[in-house]
């Protein structure tokens, strides 16, 4: 049953869940604010009543969204836990990405801040809000409790070549820095066997004081404002107990953030009427918002849905006669009992492991032609074309220059317009470089031998058979779309928000989450992504309330 809203209003109305809008959502809570959560998806882990589970789950408190071993469950089964109207991967329940991700945990390299971010948001900056995430959530390289890793085999053989070749064995999150030519365990937000991270810390001390209000299943239509100044969030119902209705901020003081995503909050700021006039006049002639939305002289126009990034993708593919294959999926409905058991009795054993047994993962920099140096990650995992397979994605990150573009359907759905891999000719070079030379090293390791790309094929001609779209590049590190910058995006810059993560046009409505990325980080993004939330925290906090307009 749908509740309609109440007549309360909130000091703050966040509005998404995922790895910006949890802690932004505990910081403004925490200094005696009334804050609303407003997430659109169902809950997810155990300790926040979610229910989804395969049996051998039944009688304990933990979900599928808990157990590492049962992390790549999205791919196969994504019905009522992926986002439905963004075209790409994503979580749309509690947690938002943080609920269903890998859970791969990176302090980010000190570029990462530097290269991309504007002023106010350099390294030396973010130093503070970067000790709040790692106090609250350390992160963890070895996720079994026994302390044992379990069926190393592709680890060892691969990290054989890497020391061959000069690599240097790092524990990642001691040294940020060290991002060429290094290797480690991939790191995690998992503690005592089980998913942690947001969910399990923010979202924890939030839900105990009595002024934060948490509501599941509940979409934000859009932001009701008067010119600048916004005075609550429509409502819709999206199943069960979610709220419908419109629901206030206090009267003057009041603020909105908006954390909904890359896709959603983009969308969100659309149907509010603030985005580029071709994409607000597909809202405007959608069946579904057309005549309610807002009149056109309201409209703010900002560069929402451009800039859009994600780590370029490409696939190598590797066959060693010692890797073993771990049937991750099969473990969904029909684990080893004795993993099962270890699993349930200890928190130990190989569903401990994040599936589908990632590791190692690899730093390499390119200097580009045009000057600049791009940041690569090397993501390994027993996954492949055989049973002694395993396939390592390149990521490459920090420096691309690629960009690409978001829009939004008359069904209001969003989709990647434009994509962004590989349009500018220096980050292909990158690509093809770090292949090349990755290629050379791991055909040391003996009785080594590839898959992909075969070894007659040269690194320009695999790297160029690779289609450029999101299903065959996509890393699911969506940025960028409602990019910070001082250069207001209505006077011809491309910012959507402000320093203090306002957008431009308001006085009270803010984005919080990846959307805002000027630029994508060397490794996966949520530990960035929160550090930034913690930022935006300190910095919405210490503005001075509206001036209602
Ligand atoms: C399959 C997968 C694997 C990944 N693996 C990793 C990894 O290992 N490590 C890593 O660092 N990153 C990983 N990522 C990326 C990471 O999870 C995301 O970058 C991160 O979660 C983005 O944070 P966010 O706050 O911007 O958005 P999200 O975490 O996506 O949160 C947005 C939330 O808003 C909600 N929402 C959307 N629209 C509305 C609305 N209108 N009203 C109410 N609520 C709404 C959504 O349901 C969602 O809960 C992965 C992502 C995916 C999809």
């Amino acid at each position: 049953q749908c509740a309609t809203s109440s007549s309360q209003t909130f000091d703050y109305i966040v509005i998404g869940s995922g790895a910006g809008g949890i802690p932004v959502a505990d910081r403004l809570s925490e200094a005696g604010n009334s804050v609303l959560l407003v997430e659109k998806g169902p809950p997810s882990t155990g300790a926040f009543n979610g229910t989804m589970k395969p049996s051998w789950l039944q009688g304990t408190n933990l979900t599928r969204f808990d157990v590492p071993g049962l992390f790549n469950q999205i791919w196969a089964d994504p019905t009522g836990v992926a986002c439905e109207d963004t075209g790409v991967m994503g979580g749309c329940v509690l947690g938002g990405g943080t609920a269903v991700n890998s859970a791969l945990y990176w302090k980010p390299h000190p570029q990462d801040w530097d290269y991309n971010f504007p002023t106010g948001w350099k390294s030396s900056d973010m130093a503070n809000a970067t000790a709040k995430v790692f106090s609250r959530i350390p992160g963890n390289y070895i996720t079994s409790m026994d302390g044992k890793y379990y069926q190393q085999q592709g680890f060892d053989r691969v990290t054989k070549g890497l020391d061959a070749a000069g690599f240097k064995y790092v524990i990642p999150n001691d040294h940020p820095d060290q991002k060429n030519l290094t290797y480690g365990h991939p790191t995690f937000y998992v503690e005592h066997g089980e998913r942690h991270g947001p969910l399990r810390t923010y979202l924890v001390s939030a839900a105990a004081r009595p002024k934060f209000t948490l509501w599941t299943n509940t979409i934000a239509k859009r932001v009701v404002r008067k010119g600048g100044h916004v005075t609550g969030v429509e409502l819709e119902c999206n199943q069960g107990s979610g709220h419908s209705g419109t629901v206030s901020v206090t009267a003057g003081t009041g603020r909105v953030i908006v954390s909904a995503g890359t896709f959603g909050s983009a969308k969100v700021l659309l149907r509010s009427g603030i985005g580029p006039t071709d994409l607000l006049n597909v809202v405007k002639s959608s069946p579904i918002d057309g005549s309610t939305m807002i009149s056109s002289d309201q409209w703010i126009n900002l560069p929402v849905g451009n800039n859009l990034n994600d780590h370029v993708g490409t696939d190598i593919q590797i066959n060693h006669p010692d890797i073993v294959t771990y049937d991750f999926y099969g473990a969904y409905n029909n684990p080893i009992e004795s993993d099962k058991q270890a699993y349930l009795k200890s928190r130990s054993g190989m569903l401990t492991q994040v599936a589908p047994n990632l590791g190692p993962i690899i730093w390499q920099q390119i200097n580009g032609s045009d000057g600049v140096v791009r940041h690569i990650q090397w993501q390994a995992r027993i996954e492949g074309r055989t049973k002694t397979a395993m396939t390592i994605t390149q990521y490459l990150g920090l420096g691309t220059k690629s960009r690409g573009r978001m829009d939004i359907t008359p069904q209001l759905n969003t989709r990647v317009a434009t994509a962004p891999y590989l349009r500018d000719q220096y980050d292909k070079e990158a690509v093809v470089q770090g292949i090349e030379y990755m290629r050379g090293v791991l055909s040391k390791v003996q009785s080594l031998t590839w898959i992909v790309p075969t070894s007659s094929q040269t690194t320009t001609a695999f790297v160029n058979s690779v289609p450029t779209n999101p299903s065959s590049r996509g890393s699911n590190h969506w940025i960028g779309t409602c990019m910070i910058g001082s250069d207001d995006g209505r006077s011809g810059g491309k910012a959507v928000v402000d320093l203090d993560t306002k957008v431009y046009g308001t006085d009270n409505l803010f984005v919080v989450d990846a959307s805002i990325f000027p630029g994508i980080t060397t490794g996966n993004p949520s530990a960035a992504i929160m550090i930034m939330a913690e930022k935006a925290a300190e910095r919405i906090l210490a503005l001075k309330p509206p001036t209602s307009s």
